[in-house]
């Protein structure tokens, strides 16, 4: 029995990396692209990622950004997550393994993307608004993920601790990845609201395992 992991996403503060840490994510998430609300700078990564400890893996949010700054970050990151339109040949070209982010627009053909992404280690799927790369707080028909794809579902998009057991039983993801769900504030999260997820997610199996 295989339990679902957790990464939450969007940490800016060092007391926010300890809650997280101390509540059982599994990985955290940094924000580099200048245009979100949750973003940090190179510096800024630099001393957050010499704050997680062995065993949770650092990830890099990056969105269509510039190669010699994405190989610059990868310096204090585990892991990347291309949210933007990066091509598979570009998610290939730094010295971390990836996540490619796809946003569930209509006509998205995950099967299609799970092929041409051969190499990523997972796809996040997140809810698809225009215009916004992605941390919008929104859900999507999470009945339109197909059973059985070729490469583990990361499931994001509005996930708090009211929903997302609801989530793993419609889905049976291999992880789920929260940001505004576990805030007071964009950037600031809530230490209760990280433990409380934390708490819902360990505490339940996804159908395929009942
Ligand atoms: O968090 C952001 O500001 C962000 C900006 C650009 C692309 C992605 C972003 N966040 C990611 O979006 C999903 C869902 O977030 P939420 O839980 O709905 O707030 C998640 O992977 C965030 O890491």
């Amino acid at each position: 029995m295989q339990r679902t992991r957790v990464k939450i996403c969007g940490l800016t503060r060092e007391e926010d990396i300890d809650a997280a840490v101390a509540a059982g994510a599994d990985a955290l998430g940094f924000v580099l692209w200048p245009g979100s609300k949750r973003a940090i700078d190179l510096a800024r990564l630099a001393e957050l990622s010499a704050r997680v400890p062995a065993f949770v893996t650092r990830v890099g949010l990056i969105v269509d950004q510039d190669a010699a700054f994405v190989e610059a970050a990868c310096k204090h990151l585990d892991l990347l997550q291309f949210h933007g339109d990066e091509t598979p040949g570009v998610c290939e070209s730094f010295s971390r393994p990836y996540i490619k982010a796809l946003r569930m627009r209509e006509g998205v053909d995950l099967e299609a993307a799970a092929s041409a992404y051969g190499n990523a280690r997972a796809l996040l799927l997140d809810a698809y608004k225009p215009g916004v790369p992605g941390g919008t707080g929104e859900t999507f028909d999470w009945s339109r993920i197909p059973a059985n794809l070729a490469k583990p579902v990361i499931l994001a998009g509005g996930l708090h601790a009211m929903n997302v057991q609801q989530a793993i039983r419609a889905v049976g993801p291999f992880a789920v990845d929260v940001s505004g769900g576990v805030e007071a504030a964009p950037g600031i999260k809530a230490a209760a609201k990280i433990d409380d997820f934390l708490r819902q997610v360990l505490t339940t199996y996804p159908s395929k395992f009942q």
